[in-house]
Order: C-alpha cells, then structure tokens, then sequence
C-alpha cells in the first residue's frame, strides 16, 4: 500500500469530523474519496497532508509512519497537493508559478534572488535556466506551454486549476491530492482535465482526488472511498459503489447514472 490511515480520527470541539477512517491508496491508481457535504472528506486530507493532525490514529507513506509531520517535510517525502479554493500567485506569470513548485523540490537558499531574476532567460544562472526548462516540459505535458507568459490571474478558470496541478507536480511527488478539481469547470473543461488527471497515472503518479462530478469520478477512479457523517460506508470500483445501495442511500440518491 502507497498510503493508508490507521483508524484516522480528527475531532474538532464535540464535531466527529472523521471517525477511525481506514483509508487506502494503492500506487499507480486514482483513488476517489466521495461524500456529501460535511463528511470529512477535506479534513481527512489536511490529515494526511500534514496541514491538520489527527486526534487518533496513524498515517503511514510507504510504510513509516508519518502522522503529525508537517506539511513541508511530507511534501519532500513525496506527496504533493492542490485546495479546494485556487492558491495561485497570481501576479505571476504562468512558467514562474510551476518554477516555484519546482524550485521547491531542487531546494532553496536563494529564493528572493531567484524570483527576482526569473524575468529574463538570458540572465538566469544555470540552476534557474535549468529549473525554467523544466517548468516548461510540465507545461508542455499539459498542454499549457502556449500560455507561459500569460500572468496566472488572465487565464481562464479551468487552466487555473490546472496550472495548480501542473505546479503541484513540478515537485515532482508520487502521491498527488485533488481537492475538487472539476469544481467550476464546464464540461469542456473537465474533459480536458479528466486527460490530464489520466497523463499524470501514465507516469507513475498516484492520484487521489475529492470530487463531486459522478462522470468524472466514475470515468478516471480506478477506486472510490466513500464518506458519510466521518465515517466510511465503502470503498471498491466504481461499478461497485455505484451499485451499493448504502452508497445509493447516503450519496448518489436518484442522481445514480448507469
Ligand atoms: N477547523 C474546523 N473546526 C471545526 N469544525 C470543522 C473544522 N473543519 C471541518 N469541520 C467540520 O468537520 C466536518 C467535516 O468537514 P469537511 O470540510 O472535512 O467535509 P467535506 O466532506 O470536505 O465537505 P465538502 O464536500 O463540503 O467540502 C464538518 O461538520 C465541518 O463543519
């Protein structure tokens, strides 16, 4: 198992957010964490992405136990995330924004002069020309290189999103968290995203993702989890959580699409 939570409780005053979560993410798949509203399902995120630390229970990363590590030092073990709402530098242009998750990855002594020179390819020391160069492979894998030196906050909302996974993955993790990626997006969009989710499993990355777009969950997850009140009611395939009717009962309702 990539990633697994040992009976994961996070409890907030009297609210059971989670409740002895068993949670589990098998390398090379996309997993999908499902649930209405209020189930948990972010805050078993922030569990195990160091934002949050669990009130019981473990986490476990290839094995070692990183529970209550904090979000930096997960991120170097190899995971890496993007959050319900955009966290963007807007500013910026498209290329620096993946550079920084990159330069995040190479480490970093320098960072104000590096931000400061990232301007033009010409001056940019080796380690930059080489951490710019590889900024736009990211975005060339994605399909964004057109829009390098757009600045983030000019580009439309789906390509947001995306140039978030797309920095998110300069750090080159091997567990990737979604945290509703299609939310807003129209379904051209989401096609291009579910793509893109699907690019990130041919190279070896596991995904998990929250989401509540039943198409793309039931299109890409190769697993599903599902949350109810912090409490997990299931998990198996897709075909298996669409039929369950605990699930049908608690989530998918007369929403249910075969
Ligand atoms: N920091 C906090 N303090 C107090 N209560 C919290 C906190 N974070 C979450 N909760 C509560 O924990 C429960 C689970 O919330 P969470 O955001 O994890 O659900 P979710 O499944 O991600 O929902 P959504 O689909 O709406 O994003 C909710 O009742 C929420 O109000």
């Amino acid at each position: 198992m990539l990633l697994e939570t040992e009976k994961l409780s996070r409890v907030y005053g009297g609210v059971v957010a989670v409740n002895e979560v068993d949670f589990r993410v098998q390398e090379g798949l996309i997993t999908g964490l499902i649930g209405p509203n209020g189930a948990g399902k972010t805050t078993l995120f922030n569990n195990m992405t160091g934002l949050d630390t669990p009130t019981n229970g473990k986490v476990l990363f290839e094995g070692k136990d990183i529970t209550g590590k904090k979000a930096n030092e997960i991120c170097r073990l190899g995971i890496a995330r993007t959050f319900q709402n955009i966290r963007l530098f807007k500013e910026m242009s498209v290329v620096e924004n993946v550079m920084i998750g990159r330069h995040f990855k190479v480490g970093d002594k320098n960072k104000g002069r590096f931000l400061q020179s990232v301007k033009s390819y010409f001056f940019m020391k080796n380690e930059e020309k080489t951490i710019y160069n590889k900024a736009l492979e990211y975005l060339d894998f994605f399909g964004l290189a057109d829009l390098r030196n757009e600045d983030a906050k000019a580009l439309p909302y789906g390509h947001q999103r995306e140039l978030e996974i797309a920095r998110a993955m300069a750090t080159e993790p091997k567990l990737l968290f979604l945290d509703e990626p299609a939310a807003g997006m129209n379904p051209q969009e989401t096609e291009h995203l579910m793509e893109m989710i699907s690019r990130i499993r041919s190279l070896g990355v596991s995904v998990v993702l929250i989401e509540h777009d039943m198409k793309l969950v039931m299109n890409i997850c190769d697993e599903i989890t599902v949350l109810n009140f912090g409490n997990k009611i299931a998990s198996g395939t897709p075909n298996a959580i669409k039929h369950d009717p605990v699930v049908i009962e608690a989530y998918l309702g007369s929403e249910e699409d075969d």
